[in-house]
């Protein structure tokens, strides 16, 4: 059976921090059993791009049922940086894939921009960024970057537009004519996303986009896609394994169970939005990495 979240441990509603400022309900000697008071439900907001209720994935397979999430709630609000993070196998992807509509949940409600994930799939909602670049290697990085709008049917003068412009906005200008293997994987990371914002969605989903890359290469490309979210403002949903990624990323931490992946936490982090790496030093980071943490424990614990 899965563990239910106790009674009076409904949504916490942190209060608003300004610039630098953290929410970080549960101070002192409450922290340690703060983990597993779960907060399911995110604070509320003007307008949910993702509604997630009650849902439950479980894939049929040879060897019997794959349990893969239970029981899942979550609203993702607009302008959001929501990191889902949890030991591998958790269910990360699959509730990334739910929302993309590339996965049907067994049970539960969601919507997407108030759309079933189907409708907003078709009406190209979301872009989506997968772990690996997954560009075609006899495309040069421009046609790669048009691809959807080809098959959208937009004329060739907008889609050389749009083209270098987000090109431009991920630092590619200049690389247009290149092939996916004469750029680096950083570089090539870059040109995917490029091509997922280049259909202009409201809506950001990636799938451990950086897993792949050197920590360097992987701290250069949190930067820039902070500030790309900065800038366009959009909303984004990223997996990822890393609690510091999590942490200097996110307005809001997902920290996940082992399989069947349930929410056991959500922590919220309001630093600057121009912020930097080396916030990563600063005692209000390292709190939340250290909560992110202490979630993840008591996540492993629960299974033992
Ligand atoms: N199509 C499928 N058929 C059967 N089982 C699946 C399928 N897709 C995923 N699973 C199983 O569901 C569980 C969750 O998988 P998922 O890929 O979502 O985990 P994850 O948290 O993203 O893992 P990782 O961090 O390793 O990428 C795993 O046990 C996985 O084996």
């Amino acid at each position: 059976m899965g563990r239910r979240r106790r009674p009076g441990a409904a949504a916490r509603h942190p209060r608003e921090g300004g610039p630098g400022e953290l929410s970080l309900p549960g101070q002192g000697a409450a922290m340690a059993g703060m983990a597993l008071r779960m907060t399911q439900t995110l604070a509320p907001s003007p307008k949910a791009v993702v509604d997630i209720e009650g849902l439950s994935l479980t894939f049929q397979t040879n060897d019997g049922p794959v349990y893969a999430l239970s029981n899942v709630d979550l609203r993702i609000a607009q302008g959001d940086f929501v990191s889902f993070i949890g030991p591998s196998g958790c269910g990360k992807t699959t509730l990334l894939r739910v929302i993309a509509d590339l996965e049907k949940a067994t049970s539960g409600k969601i919507s997407v921009n108030g759309l079933s994930p189907q409708e907003a799939r078709q009406k190209r909602a979301y872009g989506y960024v997968f772990q690996a670049p997954a560009l075609y290697p006899w495309r040069t990085i421009e046609r790669n970057v048009t691809l959807p709008l080809e098959i959208m049917g937009l004329p060739a003068a907008e889609r050389k537009e749009r083209a270098r412009r987000y090109l431009d906005l991920v630092n590619l200008s200049g690389f247009e004519r290149k092939f996916p293997w004469q750029l680096s994987g950083g570089m090539q990371q870059r040109a995917s996303i490029a091509r997922a914002l280049c259909f202009e969605p409201d809506l950001l989903l990636m799938d451990e986009p950086f897993g792949a890359l050197d920590e360097i290469v992987r701290d250069h490309l949190n930067e820039q896609l902070l500030g790309l979210w900065d800038k366009t403002g959009k909303t984004v949903v990223f997996v990822t394994h890393s609690i510091p990624e999590a942490v200097f990323l996110s307005t809001r931490i997902v920290v996940m169970s082992p399989r069947p992946g349930r929410i056991i936490d959500v922590i919220e982090s309001h630093f600057p939005r121009g912020r930097g790496l080396d916030i990563r030093e600063t005692p209000e980071f390292l709190k939340i990495a250290h909560r992110v943490r202490e979630g993840l424990r008591a996540g492993h614990a629960y299974e033992d």
